[in-house]
């Protein structure tokens, strides 16, 4: 099939390279002319497991391709996946204008019938004003062609993208006619594996579900980083707790880690995107304002056992910081707790060097070359004369140093584990002075 995909971001990117891996013709359109003439290159501008692979293959292979030509876009694929950026307005809700954008241009210049898809996550009634974004465009030019809208959002997470896409737990696709559905089945088939992933619903339940996947999700992890609150001041462990409720298949042991808070491009937004929907029909979702007021008070966590433990005024203090990405196996440092957690730092007096396998560009790229924050090239020349070491991202690389030679970097050994990486009794017998999240260390 013929498909052209308008944004090249991690949805964008990873939706054409891996529809092009199933033996589709893609061309990727992107506004930015940077980015395009990288990734014409096959220099890809994200960090994103398999991801450098699969699209260097498929523009080899041709079935894959890159333009910042509107025009040329509109007119290529039958299928328009429309997955630009949504990202929060004033208000929290979600920013239309580039969704509204992509419409219209594809509306300007499509010559024959199209079949446009809702990638980006979009409130509800979006798809209708898609339509008749398109709609009036298509007017203006006196064109009579017709054209069908459809919601599919992305459920891919970061660090898993490529595996999510081409191996995922379920396609939502929301249609209002047959035909539509049908090309939708047909374009997911090679996805499908042993048995039926597809839901094909209708338009707004398919774009209230993305933001009601995205909630409940957040809504687990606020719930435990309470409960780890409690646990901490009552001498429970959250770890235990976690295992003990985890086990039963009706709560399940996935997205239940405490930790010091949820971050990233969309657990944030749309939290907030779905409280503002719900507004703006006159409802209030309670319980997702105490999510996103309890994902607030526990990007502070770390700070709050800092000052604890070294007092308010941390002036002359150097800490180390291990990870800056908001997640392992991605640059992305987007809503990232270590963020707050810098600002923290710096107000109180303190100065950071950070490691990051990833994301120290990004850093870069956020704090310029502010002296109060070094970086690091490895994780044990982070620790260096360091006060203490602070852990806020799980990379993998972390979860077995060798305590020893860490004890001998910094300058007394303690550590403040924003993702519970390592048992307090284990850390104990090293000598090693343990602040965990919920654990009585
Ligand atoms: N990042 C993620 O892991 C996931 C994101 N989503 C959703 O997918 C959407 C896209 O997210 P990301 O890929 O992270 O966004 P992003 O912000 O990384 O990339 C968006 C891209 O769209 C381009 N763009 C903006 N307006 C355009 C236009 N009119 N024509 C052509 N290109 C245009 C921008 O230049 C940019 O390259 C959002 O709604 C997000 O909530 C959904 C699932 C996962
Ligand atoms: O809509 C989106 O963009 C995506 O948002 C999330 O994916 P992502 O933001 O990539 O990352 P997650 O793995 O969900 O992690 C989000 C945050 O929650 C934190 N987290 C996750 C799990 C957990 O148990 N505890 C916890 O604190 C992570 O550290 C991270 O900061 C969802 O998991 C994806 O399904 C969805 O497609």
């Amino acid at each position: 099939m013929q498909i052209s995909v308008i944004g090249t971001g991690y949805v964008g990117l990873v939706t054409g390279a891996c529809l092009a891996e199933v033996g589709n013709d893609v061309l990727c359109m992107d506004l930015d002319a940077h980015k395009i003439n990288r990734l014409k290159q096959g220099d890809i501008p994200i960090y994103e497991p398999g991801l450098d692979d699969i699209v260097k293959r498929n523009i080899a292979a041709g079935r894959l391709r890159f333009t910042t030509d509107v025009v040329e876009s509109a007119s290529h694929g039958a299928i328009q996946f429309i997955a630009v950026g949504t990202p929060p307005d004033e208000d929290g809700s979600a920013d239309m204008q580039y969704v509204i954008a992509a419409a219209r241009a594809i509306g300007q210049s499509m010559q024959e019938y199209k079949v446009i898809v809702d990638k980006s996550t979009v409130p509800v009634g979006t798809a209708e004003k898609v339509r008749a974004a398109i709609q009036e465009e298509l007017s203006k030019r006196g064109s009579k062609l017709k054209f069908n809208v459809a919601s599919n959002p992305e459920f891919l997470k970061e660090g898993a993208a490529v595996d999510d896409f081409m191996r995922p737990d379920r396609i939502v696709v929301g249609v209002d006619d047959e035909r539509t559905a049908n090309l939708m089945r047909a374009l997911y088939a090679p996805f499908q594996r042993n048995h039926e992933r597809l839901i094909v619903m209708d338009i707004k339940s398919a774009e209230l579900t993305k933001y009601a996947a995205n909630a409940m999700l957040a809504t687990r992890i606020s719930f435990m980083n309470e409960l780890a609150m409690l646990a901490e001041k009552m001498g429970a462990d959250i770890e235990q707790v976690r295992h003990g409720i985890g086990s039963d298949p009706r709560i399940g042991y996935h997205f239940l880690y405490a930790g010091c808070g949820y971050g990233g491009s969309c657990f944030p937004k749309d939290v907030q995107a779905l409280q503002r929907t719900a507004n703006e029909c006159g409802r209030e979702l309670k319980i997702l304002g105490a999510v996103e007021a309890a994902n607030e008070s526990q990007k502070k966590v770390l700070i709050a056992k800092i000052a604890a433990r070294f007092g308010n005024d941390l002036t002359g203090r150097h800490f180390a910081l291990w990870g800056l990405a908001f997640k392992p196996n991605t640059d992305d440092m987007r809503d990232a707790p270590s963020r707050v957690l810098i600002k923290d730092l710096w107000e109180r007096g303190a100065t950071v060097t950070a490691y990051d396998p990833a994301a120290m560009h990004e850093a870069r790229r956020i704090f310029g070359n502010d002296p109060r924050l070094m970086v690091a090239d490895s994780s044990m020349a982070a620790l260096e004369d360091a006060d203490a070491l602070v852990i806020v991202t799980e990379w993998k690389a972390f979860r077995s140093p060798d305590f020893a030679a860490m004890k001998s970097k910094l300058k007394a050994p303690i550590i403040f584990d924003g993702r519970n990486l390592y048992e307090p009794r284990d850390l104990r017998a090293e000598g090693i002075e343990y602040f965990p999240i919920g654990r009585s260390a």
